[in-house]
């Protein structure tokens, strides 16, 4: 029998089926509440609803085994899983099994509302069963509300094989988002390559995509293929695509709009069957303003918008990447993972981050080899972030305290069994030379102390290695 338009809801929390069955009763939907996963199975041998509304902890059979024996007995029915153990692990199992949608506590009214509407419209559509099992990968940690809002994004995505823009500043994890993207795809067996056009040199971006013939220009002594060509089937990962050159982004619109690309030098066109998913931490509209990235370039890859933000705007993830970054850098190093103290930990959480969580990252490791004891203490903290605390801003600390912040940085490294430092220290000079004179060669090079061959010689080296 149909249960035509009921919603059915289930959670062991009174309080919570109350609120939905409200807000659902309010916008014209019967429900149906059910306290527990079985109750509602027995149920669904008789009935059939429009759609389920899970909790995924209950006592008894909790929500992602009910979801499975939903879809053995009805698979039509999509389910929404809520849960309050919001990370993308239960998000992705739940999508793996076919939920609909995952909704993570709390939740706002709209948003289950709209959820509610777009689940029962898809049953004209393809059937939520028919959804490709798929392991879950973990791997993005986040609680904050913001960092939902990505993994939704993912969890939408993934069946589909449109462009992503994933938006952030450097080290917030997109490359990690672009990498969850292709393993929840249909192309997850194929390749995900992943680019980054600020560190290829200009002249061979162009042959880097495409590939080029032999004999294509000088030095091109034999065929090579390039990364679209490696990708095929797969996912194109694009890093830094507002450095893109405008003659390379001219081959690049005219390979998403016909489908297929030559090699350089080449006459026979390649299909291209590559998904793109482009990254920058820059304003790409303020560079289509700008006359520096081209509109119609702009519209292809925009089409979904993924904003990863910095780490300070989201603090209350820091203690939990800071576990997971701790235990990692333990396992790595063979040792015990050393425990953080609770003031240790606020100083961290009152730091800026510019690096975001991949600086987070490397201070768990630094402690992890730095600090004396088992625990960290707050004296234990790497300088900048100890230093920030006490000075106030970057702008406002003393730029000559940068001879003591190089020494601990050394003494880090050796303690990790670093090596090469010099070439380290030398492009970071370079970039921060460059970035001081608003990229003007000349003046870097004067205030390197260099020639501006030289410094045109460094960064070519740069760019090659
Ligand atoms: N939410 C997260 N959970 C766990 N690890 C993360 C998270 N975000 C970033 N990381 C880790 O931080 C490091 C930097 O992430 P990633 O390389 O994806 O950043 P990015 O935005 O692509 O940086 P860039 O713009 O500099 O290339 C990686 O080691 C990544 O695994």
């Amino acid at each position: 029998m149909s249960d035509t338009g009921v919603i059915w809801i289930v959670d062991d929390d009174r309080s919570i089926r109350w609120v939905l069955e409200k807000a659902l009763s309010g916008a014209g939907y019967e429900t149906r509440g059910f306290e527990q996963a079985d109750d509602l199975l027995e149920a669904l041998q008789s009935w059939e609803p429009a759609a389920i509304l899970s909790d995924i902890r209950m006592p008894g059979m909790d929500g992602l085994t009910l979801l499975g024996k939903v879809h053995e007995l009805r698979p039509q029915v999509p389910v929404i899983i809520m849960t309050a153990h919001s990370d993308l692990d239960s998000a992705v199992n739940a999508y793996g099994v076919g939920a609909f949608e995952y909704l993570p506590k709390p939740f706002d009214i709209d948003e289950v509302l709209d959820q509610v509407q777009r689940a029962v419209a898809s049953r004209d559509g393809e059937s939520a069963a028919q959804r490709e099992v798929r392991g879950a990968d973990g791997g993005i940690i986040g609680e904050a509300p913001s960092m939902q809002g990505v993994f939704r994004a993912i969890g939408r995505l993934a069946r589909s094989n449109i462009s992503v823009l994933i938006n952030g500043e450097s080290g917030t994890g997109k490359e990690l988002v672009a990498q969850a993207l292709h393993q929840h795809s249909p192309r997850a067996q194929q390749t995900f390559i992943a680019l980054n056009m600020a560190a290829i040199p200009r002249e061979l971006m162009e042959s880097e995509l495409f590939g080029h013939e032999k004999g294509a220009f000088t030095g091109a002594q034999s065929r090579r293929m390039g990364r679209f060509e490696q990708a095929q089937g797969g996912t194109l990962f694009l890093d830094e695509i507002g450095d893109m050159p405008p003659e390379a982004q001219t081959r690049l619109l005219r390979v998403l709009a016909d489908g297929e690309f030559y090699r350089v030098g080449g006459v026979s066109p390649i299909r291209a069957d590559v998904r793109i998913v482009a990254a920058t931490h820059q304003d790409l509209e303020l560079l289509v303003e700008q006359g520096r990235f081209r509109e119609d370039l702009f519209h292809r890859l925009n089409v979904i918008r993924i904003q990863i933000p910095p780490l300070r705007e989201r603090r209350e993830d820091i203690p939990l990447l800071m576990d997971h970054f701790l235990s990692r850098a333990a396992e790595e190093l063979g040792v015990p993972a050393k425990i953080l103290r609770a003031d240790a930990l606020e100083r961290l959480e009152a730091f800026s981050w510019p690096g975001n969580v991949r600086q987070l990252e490397n201070t768990a490791r630094w402690l992890t080899v730095m600090a004396s004891g088992q625990e960290i203490h707050p004296q234990d903290l790497p300088p900048e972030i100890l230093e920030s605390a006490e000075a106030g801003p970057a702008e406002s600390r003393d730029a000559e305290d940068w001879e003591s912040v190089l020494g601990f940085w050394v003494e880090r490294r050796h303690a990790a069994g670093g090596e090469g430092l010099m070439a380290e220290v030398e492009a970071a000079m370079i970039r921060a030379a460059l970035k001081a004179t608003a990229g003007r060669r000349q003046d870097a090079a004067r205030l390197l102390g260099w020639g501006r061959n030289t410094l045109t010689r460094k960064l070519k080296e740069l760019e090659g290695s």
